[in-house]
């Protein structure tokens, strides 16, 4: 399933920060939107999640435009309701779905999902008790409770150690690919966009680039020119393109 992007100029205040842009998005796989710090990834998923003043819109191919019901967003600075435990937190994905009692199909469902996040000794506790981290994969298993079409997460493993960034990148992963969902994921690593996305959003200068694979998007121009570093790429085994950053670009 493809999805169809189409966003106005969006702005911050009186300034544009992203021209207008129209690009499909696929079902299935993970798409990383990438670029430098203050291109505009956080506004622009915003937008796609509903929350700008700006009316951007994702349509299913040939289909009706996606209703907030159908769409998931992580923003990047995450607050969590302190006395929520787990378990009700990722509940509350389907908050519509919750009456008075929670219905035991429903809450089979959660914690099997929380078993599958490896976040299952964790259930009971309350947010407050958590590490950023933790509270960080919690936030993405609500996200992800609620099975929205397109899930568009703004730098998901920003918080999360080794482990846990491979981890969760899989489950998303594994998440598109069962449900034919397209996820959006906002990434500074280029080595994990690389490894996990079949597709990469550069973002600079208040531009976007049509999507392609990431080897493709990110060749050592586009590092020069829009992070400004001098790119050396490896290639690891089973982890494929890892992009190091050698040294700094001496351009201006
Ligand atoms: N609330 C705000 N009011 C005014 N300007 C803002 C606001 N939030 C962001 N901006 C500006 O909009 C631009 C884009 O910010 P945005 O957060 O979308 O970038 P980003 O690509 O997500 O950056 P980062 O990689 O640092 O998270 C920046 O120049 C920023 O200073």
């Amino acid at each position: 399933m493809m999805f169809e992007i189409r966003s106005p100029a969006l702005y911050r205040g009186r300034a544009e920060i992203v021209g207008g842009a129209e690009f499909s998005l696929r079902g299935g796989v993970l798409t990383a939107l990438v670029g430098p710090n203050g291109a505009g990834k956080s506004t622009l998923l915003r937008a796609l999640a509903g929350l700008a003043r700006e009316r951007a819109t994702i349509r299913a191919r040939g289909g009706a435009v996606l209703g907030a019901a159908r769409i998931g967003f992580l923003p990047q600075g995450f607050e969590v309701g302190a006395a929520l435990t787990v378990r009700d937190c990722v509940l509350l994905g389907r908050r519509e779905a919750l009456g008075l009692r929670v219905a035991p199909g429903l809450l089979a469902e959660a914690e099997a999902l929380l078993a599958r996040l490896g976040l299952g000794a964790l259930a009971d506790r309350p947010m407050s008790a958590l590490s950023g981290g933790q509270q960080q994969r919690v936030l993405i298993a609500q996200r992800l409770f609620r099975a929205p079409a397109v899930l568009l997460l703004d730098e998901p493993t920003s918080a999360l150690d080794l482990h846990h960034q491979l981890a969760t990148l899989e489950i998303l992963r594994d998440y598109a690919q069962e449900t034919g969902a397209a996820v959006l994921c906002a990434l500074h690593d280029l080595s994990l966009a690389a490894r996990f996305c079949a597709e990469a959003l550069v973002l600079s200068g208040g531009r976007l680039s049509a999507p392609c694979p990431p080897e493709a998007a990110l060749g050592e121009a586009v590092l020069r020119d829009h992070w400004r570093i001098a790119p050396e790429f490896l290639r690891a085994r089973d982890a494929g393109l890892v992009v190091v950053p050698h040294g700094l670009e001496a351009r201006p």
